[in-house]
This record gives C-alpha cells, structure tokens and sequence, in this order.
C-alpha cells in the first residue's frame, strides 16, 4: 500500500511538474509576443527570462575587457561594446542607467552612452532572443601574481551574453560573428584617424593603458584632400580611381594569389606636394598613417617588428628614402666586395680601407644597420602580407638615385612624378587661395610659368593674402613678381655658368699652346 501511495504520488508530482513547465512555456512564449519590456517594465522582463529557463535553460558566454591578463583590451569586447552601444540606444524602456561619455571624434558634441553597470538590454536576432548584462568585477588584489601593469589595477569589465540553448548554434554560428562585425562596422565609423611614427614616445595607448608598442601616435588632422591638391586633373583621376579599385579589391588580390597591398613612389623636387599627396591619400582612403623614420630604426629585424604591428587600413610612410640610409652604397660595396674576394682576396689594404668607409657609412645614417635587403623583404617579404590592406609609399627627390631593384614594379607598384606649377595647376590654386576663375594677370602668370619653374609650394605661398588689406589683385600681382625675379635670377645663372665654362675653356686652350 506504501508503495503504491508512494508510486502514485511521484506520478502526481511528475504530472505536476510537467503541466507546470509545460504552461510556464507557454507563458514564456505569450510573454515574447506581448513585448513585455513595454508592459512590465525590466524587472518583469528579466524574472519571465530567469523563470523561463528553468523548463528551457539558457547558456552565456562571457567576454572580459582584459583577457588572459594581457594587456591589450579584447578586440571582441570592443567590438561588443561599439555594437551594444547602438543596441542600447536603441532600447526603449530596457535600460535604466547608461553610461555616458564624450565622443571620440573632436568637434563632436554627441555623448556615447552604454549600459551601465548590471544593466541588460535585449536584442533580436532571427527570431530569437539574447540578453547582455554588463557587470565589473573589482580591481585585482595589490599581492596578486596579475597585479601588474595600469590595465591589472583597473576595474574589469565584462558583457555575459544568455540565450536559450535551442538557439546555441544560431547563437555561437551566427549571431556572435554578426555581432563582432556590426561593432568592427560601428567603430570604423566612430574611429579617429592617427599618424604613427616610430620614434619612441610614450607607450600609452589610446584608452590610456600601458603598452609595449613600437609605435607612438597623435590624431591624423591633416585638411589636404584631392579636392585641394593642385594637379593635372587627368592624372588625379588617375589615382583616386586607382586606390578605390585597390580599396574595394579584396577578392581580386585573393583570386590572383597577391598579397593585398600597394605600393607608391612619389618623386619630384621639393615643395611640388609629395606628403601633401599622402595626406590627401590617407583622407581620401580613410586610413590612418605610419611614418617611419628609417634612420631611428636600429636593425633590419626592429624593421620587421615594426611592419608587423602596423595595423591594416593603413599608409606606410618612408619620407626622402635616397637621405634615410645609403642603400644604393652599400648595395653596390657588397657588389663591389664580392668581386674582390673572388679576386683570391688578394690586397688586404683595400679589404681594410673598404670596411673604414663602410663604417663611415654607418656612422651617416645614425648607427641604423638597416640594409637594401632588409627594406626590400619589409615591402615584399613573406611577412608583407599579413594583415593584408596596407599601402606603402616612399618619397624621393632623386628618384636616379634609387636602387632599381627597390623601385621596381610589385614593390613601387606606380610611379607618380609630382613637377612644377603648370598653368593648369596655378589656375587650380588660384581658385582654392583667392576663389578667382580669370584675371587680367592670368596671361603674365601663364607666360611666365612657361619660362620658369616655381612649385605649386611657392605659387600657394604668393597667392596667400599675409594682410588684412590683400585681395586678389594684390596676390596676384605678388605672384607675377616673384616669377619675373625667378626668371631674372635663372638667367643670371645661366649667364654665369656658361662664363665659367668660356674661362674653363679659356684655360684649356692657354695650357694647350704652353704645351
Ligand atoms: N600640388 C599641390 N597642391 C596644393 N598645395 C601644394 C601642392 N604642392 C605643394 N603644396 C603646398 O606646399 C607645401 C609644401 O608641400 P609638400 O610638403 O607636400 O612638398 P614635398 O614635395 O613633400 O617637399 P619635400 O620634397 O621637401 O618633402 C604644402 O604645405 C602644400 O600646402
Ligand atoms: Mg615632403
């Protein structure tokens, strides 16, 4: 009899606790049609959630600001917090307290606003539900093994995503990289461009924690842009159409089997807009910018560290490459040696005399032991292609001087010649310095810019007005005088250059009849 109550009430209960799971199931699903957040508020929304997973249990996953006690922020929890920001905007009713904090843009008067500690915001994705909570754990104990470095000491900060298991696969297969890259998407737009340069600064990095970087960085704010930059308008074209078809190539650099990145060599005599044209490049890509002081860099393997930390979407920058290092020299000494020890290293004096001026060549560029090889692996190497996205771009005055192999086409994929103001160009700045489109002086200035030649550097320094009372009259008027002394100045020195020569020859002639 014992045994058949007993029997019987644990088949009650297992009714009991089926009707109830099965109509708490029900009630859940009701409750998702109601959009419960509008009618009960969150804490309705949150104990329906709690209760619902005890007939159909919900799984998390869990991403730290700091993980693994690097010192580096997670990327995933950036991209997180850039996606749940417009979530949490979104959600009306959901979130009560948010965080709020000045856009990272300068001139932008917006505040940012995220979940606030222990805060959830819901989100849909294909029909079904997940929830995120933001929480913070506190700061790590001072006799900690992590307490180590500014990120160890702070505050850490997580997101735990919860969603029911019947959506694990749509969640872990799908939604998760959904959500990574609708916050990449989203930071991209809110990002603020930098230009980095290799020369050690500081090793902070943007949100103010310590790290390792070879890289120190300021904002990118340069205005130049190629509705600004004065050239011929065939051959911008030219360029703006050939970084877009590089920007949007992804596939066809992965279909031809090349390591999708670019490289420019902008030659021409100084003040014709070399790093005015990267800048314009950069604003017109929307990259950001590595300068690389090739002389600061010690080693060709401090080279290799330095590409490898360069970020994709980005301008790789070596200014005057022919004055940062004698690689032409030292390329042709290593030649040049060579010979000689095949020679059966027969005159050790000239051994010894080359390595003296080996030395001195090393003492020019400040120590660097960077040689030819080392800059042609960085364009090229294996290690070249990783990340994938980077332009690189070198600058010279004297491109003659350049060793070949460093400017060949695959490395130095387009050769850009920046030259001299030609009219068009002065017609251009004319119109971006005094907004004119004709003028009476156009004819002089036009005349004049056939017989001499002025940069677009000094053409812009004359047309900029330097008193309140300076129109374009006046500019102009400027600009056609310091032409006019150009050309007198260059005919002086014509004539005295070809007095030296009759003297040369003078002397020439006088030595023949002592003979
Ligand atoms: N093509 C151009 N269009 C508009 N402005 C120009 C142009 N070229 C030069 N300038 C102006 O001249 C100044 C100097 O130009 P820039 O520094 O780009 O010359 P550069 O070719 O890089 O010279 P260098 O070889 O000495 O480095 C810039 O401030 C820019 O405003
Ligand atoms: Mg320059």
């Amino acid at each position: 009899m014992d045994g058949a109550s007993s029997l019987w009430s644990s088949v009650n209960s297992g009714i009991v606790l089926s009707v109830l799971a099965v109509a708490l199931n029900l009630l859940w699903q009701s409750l998702q049609g109601l959009h419960l957040q509008d009618i009960f508020g969150r804490y309705a929304r949150r104990h329906a959630r709690r209760f619902a997973a005890i007939v159909d249990p919900y799984l998390t996953v869990t991403l730290a600001e700091y993980d693994g006690g690097r010192m580096r922020r997670s990327q995933a929890y950036k991209e997180a917090q850039a996606y749940l920001q417009r979530a949490t905007r979104d959600a009306r009713g959901g979130v009560r307290h948010l965080k709020a904090e000045p856009a990272t843009k300068e001139n932008d008067d917006r505040l940012v606003v995220s979940m606030g500690d222990n805060e959830e915001v819901a989100d849909e994705f294909k029909g079904a539900t997940v929830w995120w909570l933001a929480y913070s754990a506190p700061p790590r104990e001072e006799n900690s093994p992590f307490y180590w470095g500014k990120a160890a000491r702070a505050e850490r900060r997580f997101y735990r995503l919860f969603f029911l298991e019947r959506d694990r696969d749509l969640v872990l297969g799908e939604y998760l990289p959904h959500v990574r890259r609708e916050g990449r998407a989203a930071m991209v737009k809110e990002r603020q461009r930098k230009l980095f340069t290799n020369i050690s600064g500081d090793s902070w990095d943007a949100d103010g924690f310590y790290c390792d970087s070879v890289w120190s960085h300021v904002l990118f704010e340069h205005p130049k842009t190629f509705a600004t930059l004065a050239m011929d308008p065939t051959k911008k074209r030219e360029i703006m159409d050939d970084l877009d078809a590089f920007k949007n190539g992804k596939d066809y650099y992965k279909r031809v089997g090349k390591a999708w990145k670019r490289g420019y060599l902008l030659y021409g005599p100084p003040g014709t807009g070399k790093s005015t044209m990267i800048a314009a490049m950069a604003n017109h890509l929307d990259y950001d910018v590595y300068d690389i002081e090739l002389t600061s860099v010690r080693t060709n393997t401090d080279l290799r560290k330095l590409f490898i930390e360069t970020t994709s979407k980005s301008i790789i920058v070596i200014e005057d490459i022919d004055c940062s290092l004698d690689l032409t020299g030292k390329r042709k000494k290593k030649k040049k040696k060579n010979k000689d020890e095949e020679e059966n290293n027969q005159n050790n004096k000239d051994g010894e005399k080359k390595d003296d001026e080996e030395e001195k060549d090393d003492d020019k560029s400040g120590g660097s032991k960077v040689t030819l090889s080392g800059v042609l692996n960085f364009i090229d190497g294996l290690w070249s292609a990783c990340g994938g996205e980077r332009i690189i771009v070198f600058t010279t005055n004297h491109v003659e001087k350049l060793d070949p192999a460093l400017i060949r086409r695959g490395r130095m994929d387009r050769h850009i010649e920046m030259s001299y103001c030609c009219l068009e160009a002065f017609k251009f700045l004319a119109k971006i310095y005094l907004d004119v489109d004709a003028h009476p002086l156009f004819d002089d200035v036009a005349a004049l810019l056939r017989e001499v030649d002025m940069t677009p550097a000094d053409v812009a320094e004359n047309l900029t007005p330097k008193a309140p009372g300076e129109d374009a009259d006046s500019c102009l008027a400027t600009l056609v005088d310091a032409l006019r002394k150009a050309k007198e100045d260059a005919l002086a020195k014509k004539a005295a250059k070809g007095k030296r020569k009759e003297a040369a020859a003078d002397d020439d002639s006088d030595d023949d009849d002592e003979e």
